[in-house]
């Protein structure tokens, strides 16, 4: 039998039974409809706003969980991932044994089986060669909308001939009672086999899970074929010239893209080969907390009908109010990319990036506004991911919090870090490209860098202002910082300046330098790391 184009084979293959019914690949409409309808209850409601988005709330998690993700070990894994338990750098991939992914699969098939499901299917990555064809199948409409703004949306034509190379099966309303005798962190779980390729997800709503979870994957297959796969913003200027933005959460790569001057490529993950720098997605998932149309004038108007909202608070009226972090300071919005006016068309795809932007946010208010790298420093400051993790974006994270997140992505690495900079390094010098390090963080008086100072800041860096101009050396870390630059005031671009004295400064820079210095030891063990070290900040 054929149900709206999917067979229930196709989910009895899953080990999903007794499909009551199948809303397969839904429209916009058909899904205004499912997350509004009479009867939903709890998280599974979608309010209508005045915009005309929907808003969502996503239940106890508002961000990821990275303490609940998991990758089954085995002869796939064994010896290419980077585990948590091997070698001496942390990270968040922790094993899974065959017998316990059995289980949580057995558990997700449950939950899933007798019930009315949605399946999307949809590509992660814009090159057919490389993509992956995903499906998700889930009980949470606006589940269903989350993943159609955030993936690629197949045409009709590569929707009949569709064929899943990999399988997410969105568990959300199960949890798992097993967990302890299983040995693991909780009753949630987000986990993943790479050789049956599939993910499963128990216990959290939060869609951000699915997106950035297909990210990891991707993280996995790309390098070991030699294209960059990045956590990273991309655009591209009217004579072609891509820059891409890398940083973790919340340090700007989706405002900072997002520029009526320039095309967007994608506003979070994207990969680079011999064409070029291509984005994995097909929409954008964009901070709302204090959001104006004043300062951000495209991502607001973004958020109209087909636009999800989450966690956001909506007043009686059906307005929302943004400066409202009562929820979480998480609050978000998926919008299909299509929603912002200037986007490359029809393929998010371009050239190869010229300009390589570090975002970082640095809490202590130490770091320059910008600074221009040089190759070692480049390679140094990628390998380190010096940044803050921003309130919300993570569970348990409530204040910015220093941390070394390799790669400015080290949640979604499946690889070692220096695979990733290895690929990044070799597509660099191949383009000529320039890389610099901007701090969309704080200063050393406590307040955050303002949003227009950098915007200028990355206007000049795009315009090629930081490549000719007169530069001074910061101390201690040895950065080249320009001395002046048009639209800014001169004053900010030293931090020191910043600071009640120079000598507090130098004391805080002195304590940062130190958590570079014993962060990047784990790199030290072999020559190439030893190499990079005189790149770092020195004491
Ligand atoms: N100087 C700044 N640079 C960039 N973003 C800033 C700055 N100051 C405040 N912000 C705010 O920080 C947030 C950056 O979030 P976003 O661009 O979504 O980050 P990411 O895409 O990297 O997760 C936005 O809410 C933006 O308004
Ligand atoms: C969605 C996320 O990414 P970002 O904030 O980088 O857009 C996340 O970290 O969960
Ligand atoms: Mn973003």
């Amino acid at each position: 039998m054929r149900v709206n184009g999917l067979t229930s084979q196709d989910l009895a293959a899953l080990g999903i039974h007794n499909t009551t019914e199948v809303v397969y690949n839904p429209d916009y409409d058909t899904l205004f409809q499912e997350e509004t309808r009479p009867g939903l209850e709890g998280y599974a409601r979608g309010i209508l706003t005045q915009s005309g988005a929907i808003a969502v709330d996503t239940g106890i998690f508002t961000g990821r969980s990275p303490k609940d993700k998991y990758i089954v070990r085995d002869d796939t894994t064994r010896d290419t991932l980077w585990w948590n338990d091997v070698g001496n750098g942390k990270n968040d991939n922790q094993p899974l044994s065959q017998e316990t992914w059995q289980a949580l699969k057995d558990r997700c098939t449950q939950q899933l089986s007798g019930k009315r499901l949605f399946v999307i299917d949809a590509f992660c990555g814009a090159n057919p060669d490389t993509r992956l064809s995903v499906r998700f199948v889930m009980e949470v409409a606006w589940q269903a909308h989350f993943v159609k703004n955030m993936f690629i949306r197949p045409t009709g034509e590569e929707l009949a001939t569709f064929k899943p190379d990999f399988v997410v099966m969105n568990a959300a309303q199960c949890t798992n009672p097993d967990w302890q005798e299983q040995g693991l962190h909780s009753e949630n779980f987000i986990a993943f086999n790479l050789t049956e390729r599939m993910q499963l997800i128990g216990g959290t709503w939060y869609g951000g899970e699915m997106k950035k979870g297909l990210f990891a994957i991707m993280n996995y297959l790309l390098p070991l074929k030699g294209i960059a796969s990045m956590h990273c913003s991309a655009n591209v200027g009217k004579a072609g010239d891509v820059a891409v933005f890398f940083g973790l959460s919340g340090t700007g790569k989706t405002t900072l893209s997002t520029d009526p001057d320039r095309q967007l490529i994608g506003d979070d993950e994207h990969g680079w080969d011999d064409d070029g720098v291509f984005n994995f997605e097909g929409g954008c998932y964009a901070k709302t907390i204090n959001l104006s149309e004043q300062a951000e004038p495209e991502i607001y108007r973004a958020i109209r009908r087909d636009a999800l909202l989450e966690n956001v608070v909506v007043r009686a009226d059906g307005t929302v109010d943004y400066a409202d972090a009562s929820k979480t300071e998480n609050t978000r919005v998926s919008y299909p990319i299509e929603h912002i006016e200037n986007i490359v068309q029809p393929v998010s795809k371009a050239g190869h990036a010229k300009k390589v932007i570090f975002l970082t946010a640095d809490a202590f208010g130490v770091l320059p506004p910008v600074s221009r790298l040089t190759p070692a420093q480049t390679q140094y400051h990628f390998l380190s991911g010096f940044t803050a993790k921003l309130a919300g974006t993570e569970r348990g994270v409530t204040q910015p919090t220093p941390t070394f997140s390799a790669c400015f992505g080290a949640a979604f690495l499946t690889l070692h870090p220096t695979q990733y900079s290895d690929v990044l390094v070799k597509r660099m010098e191949a383009a000529g490209a320039q890389a610099y390090l901007v701090n969309t963080g704080w200063n050393g008086s406590g307040k955050r860098i303002s949003l227009k100072d950098t915007r200028a800041i990355i206007n000049a860096i795009l315009a090629g202002e930081l490549d000719d101009v007169e530069t001074e050396t910061l101390p201690v870390f040895n950065l080249q910082m320009p001395k002046t630059l048009t639209q800014v005031d001169d004053a900010m671009l030293d931090p020191r300046r910043s600071w009640e004295s120079a000598d507090a400064w130098q004391q805080a820079a002195q304590d940062l330098a130190q958590r570079f210095i014993t962060n990047f030891e784990k790199y030290t063990d072999n020559d190439a790391g030893k190499a990079l070290v005189q790149a770092g900040p020195q004491l």
